[in-house]
């Protein structure tokens, strides 16, 4: 029997079950984002321009082998990891907002995420 979804509601209820595992990779992969971000200096570390290419290739070559266009994978992995990057960029400011908060308050110098 063929498994190809018999109407569009029974496409898009499978979309929305896919979309659900994607949520939860993409969850998974935020935690480690995080934890990179912890790692890095300054912005130019943050933006790790070197790597997104590395990134965005490894995604293109694996698309093509499962059967996925290497344009989309491309453009989805683009507009995610430019999310990511928005968000170890805010972390950074706010580390670097909160050290200078605890500064003020104790006198003390903190690290400084911008060196
Ligand atoms: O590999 C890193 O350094 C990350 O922080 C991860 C990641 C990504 O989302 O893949 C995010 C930001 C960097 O610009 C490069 C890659």
């Amino acid at each position: 029997m063929s498994d190809a979804p018999q109407s569009l509601a029974e496409v898009r209820s499978r979309i929305d079950a896919l979309d659900a595992d994607l949520v939860g990779l993409l969850a998974r992969r935020e935690a480690l984002v995080r934890a990179a971000a912890a790692f890095k200096k300054d912005e130019q570390a943050v933006r790790a321009p070197d790597r997104v290419e590395r990134v965005v290739a490894a995604a293109r070559g694996k698309a093509a082998e499962a059967g996925l266009s290497p344009e989309v994978a491309e453009a989805v992995w683009r507009a995610m990891i430019a999310a990511f990057i928005d968000l170890e960029l805010t972390e950074h400011l706010d580390r670097q907002a909160t050290g200078q908060a605890v500064e003020r308050a104790t006198g003390q110098a903190t690290q400084q995420p911008y060196g």
